[in-house]
């Protein structure tokens, strides 16, 4: 059986911390899921690091189905959240249910996340009743980075932290099963992850989230265009993929790959009639 929302909740419970790292490809959704992780996320963050476009305005409801369900061929017991993207759910509550059916439809998701507070409440109202489950993701949220001048850190005055606490309490309410706290000072991420029930997932939210999540390019050295502060480096995978492709750049020159082992024999025989 799968990991699911249950799963989640009765981790909270038990004061057990919830591992989540992005995916967006087969191969490793299937590393992420042997290495022991809680939940995948298909972000939207896909058009930074797979599309290598400058914000994740862009990426589209076929870009998320495209990647989501390469991502869930790859899982079997791993729950996989797929990110709505910009434009898919703030027309309309109609078309977000519709485009949160398409995700787990086409994408083969397990639950959608979207981005917001108060405002998308009866969206995730709405995609909940539908029996998807929704989480959700305040503080910074780069859907809306026009809006917010930047990817910076949120919450930082009385009256900002304030209207987190509220928007967190309203996603609750509403019916969110977990929710995702982005570049939010960690005290307050805490004073929120005790005032819910359900699950926070903090990136950039501090040590006192119920859970953590990383952009997987992030944390393996893979990526170079910025480096949030959150950001820590748990392999140096990217020096190691330079130094690999390096190494057979040099060999292909040289001459000397491919060897006999990587290569195809026929009968000598055969050879002397077609000479
Ligand atoms: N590779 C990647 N990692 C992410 O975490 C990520 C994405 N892409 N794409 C979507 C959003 C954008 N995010 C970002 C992007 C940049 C910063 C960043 O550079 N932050 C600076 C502060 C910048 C400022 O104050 O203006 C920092 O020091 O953390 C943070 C989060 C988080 N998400
Ligand atoms: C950074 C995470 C939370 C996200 O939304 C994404 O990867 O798109
Ligand atoms: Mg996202």
């Amino acid at each position: 059986m799968k990991n699911t929302v249950r799963t989640f909740a009765e981790m909270k419970e038990r004061g057990e911390k919830i591992s989540m790292l992005t995916c967006y490809d087969y191969s490793t959704a299937k590393l992420q899921e042997k290495a022991g992780i809680n939940a995948i996320l298909v972000g939207d963050s896909l058009g930074n690091v797979m599309l290598g476009l400058p914000d994740t305005l862009s990426v589209t409801m076929e870009d998320m189905i495209t990647f989501g369900h390469a991502v869930a061929r790859g899982c079997h017991d791993t729950m996989v959240v797929i990110d709505m993207p910009f434009m898919s759910y703030q027309v309309s509550i109609e078309q977000a249910v519709t485009n949160a059916g398409r995700l787990m439809k086409e994408g083969r998701g397990n639950a959608v996340k979207l981005e917001g507070g108060a405002a998308v409440c009866p969206q995730i109202r709405a995609i909940t009743d539908a029996g998807i489950p929704v989480m959700a993701h305040l503080g910074m949220t780069p859907q809306s980075v026009n809006s917010l001048g930047g990817n910076r850190v949120q919450g930082k005055n009385e009256e900002a932290a304030k209207q987190l606490i509220d928007d967190a309490l309203a996603i609750e309410k509403a019916g969110a099963f977990s929710v995702v706290l982005e570049c939010v000072p960690a005290k307050l991420a805490a004073l929120i992850t005790k005032k819910l029930t359900i699950p926070t997932i903090g990136i950039g939210g501090g040590a006192g989230c119920d859970g953590q999540i990383l952009v997987y390019q992030d944390m393996l050295g893979l990526f170079s265009d910025y480096t949030p502060k959150f950001v820590k480096h748990f392999g140096e995978v990217g020096a190691a993929m330079e130094a690999a492709f390096a190494a057979y750049v040099k060999e292909v020159q040289a001459g000397t790959f491919p060897d006999d082992a990587h290569s195809f024999k026929i009968d000598d025989d055969v050879m002397e009639r077609l000479y």
